[in-house]
């Protein structure tokens, strides 16, 4: 767990620090930012960070807790390189584990947080598909939408993390699936281009550690007789509109 938080703490004080040095582009207004403009920016980036890694967190356990082969699919993968005594998933073994993976992008894909990007603003007039944006245009795109396609995604609104394995949609892709969209873009939880999620890679080990540790430590069941509900609340981030309720056993002895 600390070293998981010690690169997050590394994560946010590189990134004040590019604050700090920051110089506004406009000639006459070149300045450092000022104390409020930091605050305002480190309070974006807090928010930018948490609401949308804890959404993902629960749409990804609330379909651990739906489906047990898959629970148990990633128990086993995990006893493999993990001790039976040992008490946590470290964050060196989570590149073993490509099913965990496959669960956090099939989480990412089935349930992305946000169901558009920040709305963006395009720098001159462009033709797309017969329709003319014109410069200064706000467009958006549908993230949600792109994730499932079902001219791109077999079976798209089923959980399926094997599609990630490779020989699936994914196709057996030698470096492993381009989440930044820099290939192709198939799907885009943390948007694409340059102002792309500057945190997708600490949110990706976030969840891999947490799924990983909250699978190895407790067995996860549904609540009998609740069948687990994955209906959509739009709130800062889509949410789980009836949220996530399970019973717990301890799994270590
Ligand atoms: C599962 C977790 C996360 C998801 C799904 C997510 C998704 C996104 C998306 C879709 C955008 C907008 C991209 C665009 O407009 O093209 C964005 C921007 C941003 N995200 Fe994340 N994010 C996550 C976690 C994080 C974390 C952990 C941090 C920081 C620690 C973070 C910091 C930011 C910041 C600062 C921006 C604004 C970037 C800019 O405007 O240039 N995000 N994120």
């Amino acid at each position: 767990m600390k070293a998981v938080d010690r690169r997050g703490e590394e994560f946010v004080l590189a990134y004040v620090d590019t604050l700090l040095d920051l110089q506004l582009p406009d000639e006459k207004e070149k300045r450092k930012l000022s104390e409020d403009e930091i605050v305002s920016l480190c309070s974006e980036f807090l928010n930018a960070g948490t609401d949308t890694t804890s959404t993902a967190l629960q749409w990804i356990m609330a379909n651990v807790v739906k489906y047990p082969q898959i629970q148990d699919k990633l128990f086993e993968e995990i006893k493999g390189v993990v001790k039976e005594t040992e008490e946590d998933v470290k964050e060196e073994v989570l590149h073993k584990l490509p099913y965990l993976k496959a669960v956090i992008l099939e989480g990412l894909r089935r349930h992305p947080p946000g169901h558009f990007v920040l709305p963006h603003a395009v720098t001159q007039d462009v033709v797309l598909n017969g329709h003319v944006v014109p410069k200064n245009g706000t467009i958006n795109f549908m993230v949600a939408e792109m994730g499932w396609d079902p001219e791109v995604w077999e079976d798209p609104m089923a959980f399926k993390p094997e599609r990630f394995l490779g020989g699936g949609d994914c196709g057996g892709e030698e470096e492993g699936f381009d989440l930044t969209g820099s290939r192709e873009i198939k799907m885009m939880p943390f948007g694409a281009g340059r102002r792309i999620c500057p945190g997708s890679g600490l949110a990706v080990l976030h969840l891999e550690y947490f799924v990983a540790n909250l699978v190895w430590k407790f067995e996860w069941r549904a609540v009998e007789g609740d069948d687990v509900d994955l209906s959509e609340k739009q709130e800062f981030t889509v949410v789980m509109k009836n949220p996530l309720q399970a019973h717990l056993s301890p799994r270590l002895k």
